[in-house]
Order: C-alpha cells, then structure tokens, then sequence
C-alpha cells in the first residue's frame, strides 16, 4: 500500500492528523556531557520510545528527523532503524531527511531511506527537478514510497527564496505526482511541506494542489499558529493536512496529554472547516452575512415599500450612497476583496486574473480605490488602480484617464449595483477603444431580477452574457434571502415580501 493511502487510512481511523516528531536533541536526553556515543544513542532510543509509547493513540505518522540520528555518530544509523522499527506496523513512518541530489544519487538516498532505515516515506527539496524526487516514487518503491516536497517551509530563511518559488513548486508536486503514477494513476505519490507560520502560503499551496497532502511544521516552539494554518491548509473535507509537532510534545509534562490536546485542537478546527463549507452550500458565506449585517446597521440597507426606477414595488432597498465614513469604506472594501478572491477573478489566494482596477466616475472612483487597498491589506494583491473623468481637463496633463496605464493590461471595473447596464457597457466600450481588455466586473449587490416579466434574464446576466465577462457581486438576492431566513430578527411579513418579490422577479 503506499505511503499516503496509509496517511489517508490511518487519519480516519484515528480521526488525527496529528504527525509526532521524533528529535532526539541532546539537550532533552539527560546523559552527561562527556557521556559516550554508545550512552548518548541509548538515551535517544529511550527517548523516542519513550514518545511513541505516549503518542500511539494520536499519532497519525511518526517523522524521525534524521539529522539527529546522523549527529550520534557511529550508532546513529542503528538506532535511527531501531527507533522505526519499534514503531507500530499500522504508523507509517515519515523520515525527515530533505535530500535532493541527482538521479543517481537520489536512487542511493531512496534505498537508504526505505530500504535499510524502514521509513515509508520522506522529505525532499524539490529545487533539483523531477529526475531528483522520481527515484524515490517509482521503480521498486511506485505505489509504496511517497514524498513531501518542500513548498514553503517554516523557518525565516524560507522568505528568501522559497516564498518567490513556492507557488510553482505546489502545481509542479501534481504535475509530478501525475507523471510518476504514469498510467496506473492512483492515489498522489507526492505532498507538500508548508510551514504552519505562513497561512498565505498555506492558502496558495492548498488552491494550487488541491488533492495533496500538506505537511505543516511550526506549530509550538516555532510559534506557528495552529488556527491560522488548518484554516488555510485544510482540504473541502476538514482533511488533507498533517501537523508535525516534535518538541511541543517531547518537551510537555504529560507527552500523552499533550499529544490528545494536539488531536483535538486540531480536529476543533477541522469541524469548523466543514460547518463553514455546508454554509457554502446552503448560498451564503461569512463575509456575505457580515455584509449584510453592516449594510443593514449602516442604513444602507433597508427594508419595506420603495417603488424602483423600473416602478416595482420593493421590499428591500440598497443605497450604497450611505457608505459614508472612513469606517464604512473600509469594511466595504474588504467585502468586496472577499468576494473577488472567493471568486473565479482570482487566480490563486494571493493572486488575481486582472492587472488593473477600473473605477468608473463618480461613484465607481472611491469604490475601486478602496477594493485595491483591501485586495493588498486582506490578500497581498497589488494590482494597479485608474479612473476616468466625466469632462475633460483643459490645463495640466488633461486627459479624461487617470493612474495605472491599462492599454494592454487586463481590467476589472468596479462599481455599486448594475441596474440596467448601461454604465458598465460604456465603460467595456471605452475600455476596448484604448486597448485595455475588460476581465470582469466587480458590483456589491444583485438585485438577481428579471429586466422585465417577458425578459426573463437580469441585467447582471445581460452584462455577463453580452460582455462574455464575469460579474461578481458581494452579495446577490439569494443570499439576502438566505439570510433573513436563516436571522430570527426580522418580522415575518418581511421574509414574506422578499419571498414574494422573489418569486415573481428572481432570476436563478
Ligand atoms: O519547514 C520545516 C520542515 C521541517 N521541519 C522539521 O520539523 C520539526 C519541527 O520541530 P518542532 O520541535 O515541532 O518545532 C523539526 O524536525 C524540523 O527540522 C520544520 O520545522 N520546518
């Protein structure tokens, strides 16, 4: 069976993901400092088993790190083997090594790894290619082997250069992982190491590499946050992320103790995971609750009888005018940041398929400003920021456009709600006319209503369809709809009216 089907089974039937470190620092293994080799390896057995026999219950995986068997000397490797051995057939064993060397090379480093230390699976850097990993996922070790690769590890120095290369190394893991099961396919060979002090990172990794396990060290004396991290790592499932802690636990009174906390933190967060996803499900998101709770306490919006443009009859009403303070712009901005990155406008967590933000005078000027500050602050997106004037200006550089260049660039136009369009075909056609290329539009609100009873498309499906871009929305009338279903704060009448209107004017 490989490596990570093992994981993958052994989770379950624990329900852990936790991974129990074995580092036998000489610090933590009370022999004298002029003990000999032979003592000194004793104790690190004696340590490590002393761990396992703890943890066992928890433990997902064991990750004896080899350098701390290769720093006992001679007897380091005897007790490396020992320590694996004494581990319970139905763990598998992660050895941390992070070896990367040509094929060759690599090959050896395999046969030591599996071969004549009994580990099932290891670390590797993936900075030599593909034909330095391959050794260790196929020919006598394809479908037992499996590796993680390091993706954006949890030590400082890993801003120097593995934060530049960390997205690539995410998609290339699949690329590679797919290239090594070759035809057969099967469960992935390979997974990622990504640092539980770096949630962006952990974002990115888990968007570029969905089906992959993550390992993610740093939690404890690394002060990783924990939360943080499974909140970022987690697959759809609540799964695919194993936490390694090695001195958080070797080092606590009660290691036992320490590793069941370990578990159940961990799984605490994994059912927020979940829960968060069926809300998904059911229409509406956290952002977009607090959206509404904001845009209702702000004024903006309101429920009762308006009568429209369009002379229907409403329940509700939006007036975006009402964002009226430093305060309220600034949280406007970050729920439309929100919803751009949980939209197919983003690329990865931290990056987007457009160069530019568009804001449209009047309104559209102050709301494109703040959703490009939000996209920076909230995601570390900086794309560029431009607006137009409604006259042209006769002194100074006139010109009717304003900041970021767009010629050649890929746009997003920025604005309040869409009512019959026509503000936002202008602005594509202008866009086009310079040479820009208009990627999306960005709105804050959906009304989701027919243009007319005998037309049965929105205007913001209109605008969709006859621009072939998408339009995304803070919130649509779904969601609003969701939420005073799901508030007990409203008087009925209200969810009535909504109801009513919505199946008369909705569109799906
Ligand atoms: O990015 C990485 C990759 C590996 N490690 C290793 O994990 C343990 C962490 O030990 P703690 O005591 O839980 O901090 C250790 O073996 C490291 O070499 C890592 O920390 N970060």
């Amino acid at each position: 069976m490989s490596f990570f089907s093992r994981i993958s089974d052994r989770s379950k039937e624990i329900d852990s993901l936790l991974c129990v470190g074995l580092d036998p620092h000489l610090a933590e293994l009370n022999v004298a400092s002029d003990a000999d080799e032979e003592t000194v390896a004793a104790a690190a057995l004696q340590f490590c088993k002393s761990i396992i026999e703890a943890t066992h219950p928890y433990a997902v995986s064991y990750k004896p790190n080899s350098a701390f068997f290769e720093s006992l000397g001679e007897p380091g490797h005897a007790t490396l083997t020992s320590v694996i051995s004494s581990i319970p057939n139905s763990i598998p064993v992660l050895l941390d090594c992070k070896r990367g060397d040509i094929g060759s090379t690599a090959s050896a480093y395999a046969q030591a790894s599996y071969v004549k230390s009994g580990a099932d699976g290891v670390t590797l850097s993936p900075l030599m290619g593909y034909d330095s990993v391959e050794p260790f996922v196929t020919g006598e070790f394809a479908g037992k082997g499996g590796a993680f690769l390091l993706c954006k590890t949890s030590n400082p120095g890993s801003e120097d250069i593995l934060k530049g290369v960390a997205g690539k190394i995410a998609r290339l893991a699949g690329e590679w992982s797919e290239r090594a099961n070759g035809e057969k396919g099967g469960v992935p060979c390979l997974g990622l190491v990504v640092g539980a002090t770096d949630a962006a990172a952990l974002r990115q990794a888990r968007m570029e590499a969905k089906g992959l396990w993550i390992l993610s060290p740093g939690v404890g004396a690394q002060g990783g946050d924990l939360d943080a991290a499974l909140m970022a790592g987690l697959d759809e499932e609540g799964s695919g992320m194993l936490v390694p802690v090695s001195r958080g636990i070797s080092r606590a009174e009660d290691r036992a103790e320490a590793a069941k906390k370990l578990r159940d933190d961990i799984n605490d967060a994994r059912k927020r995971v979940v829960e968060g996803k069926s809300k998904k499900e059911d229409g509406i998101e956290t952002f977009q609750t607090e959206f509404i709770e904001f845009a209702l306490q702000q004024g903006v919006l309101k429920f009762g009888s308006f009568t429209l443009k369009s002379g229907r009859e409403s329940p509700y009403f939006f007036n975006a005018g009402l964002f009226d303070s430093g305060a309220a712009l600034f949280k406007l901005g970050k729920a439309y940041a929100a919803s751009i990155m949980s939209s197919e406008l983003a690329l990865t967590s931290s990056s987007v398929k457009f160069d530019v933000i568009f804001g449209p005078a009047y309104k559209g000027i102050s709301l494109g400003a703040i959703v490009a500050a939000a996209l920076y602050a909230d995601f570390g997106v900086d794309v560029g920021f431009a607006y137009n004037r409604k006259e042209a200006k006769d002194h100074g550089e006139g010109g009717m456009l304003v900041g970021a260049s767009m010629k050649g660039k890929k746009v997003l136009v920025v604005d309040d709600v869409i009512s019959a369009g026509t503000a936002i075909r202008e602005s594509h056609s202008m866009l086009t006319k310079i040479e820009a290329i208009p990627v999306g539009v960005s709105i804050a609100l959906d009304r989701a209503e027919k243009r007319a009873l005998d037309d049965p498309v929105s205007a913001v499906q209109a605008v969709a369809r006859d621009l072939a871009i998408p339009v995304v929305s803070i919130v649509g009338l779904k969601q609003l709809f969701g939420f005073l279903s799901g508030s007990g704060d409203f008087d009925a009448s209200i969810l009535e009216a909504v109801t009513k209107y919505r199946s008369e004017y909705g569109v799906d």
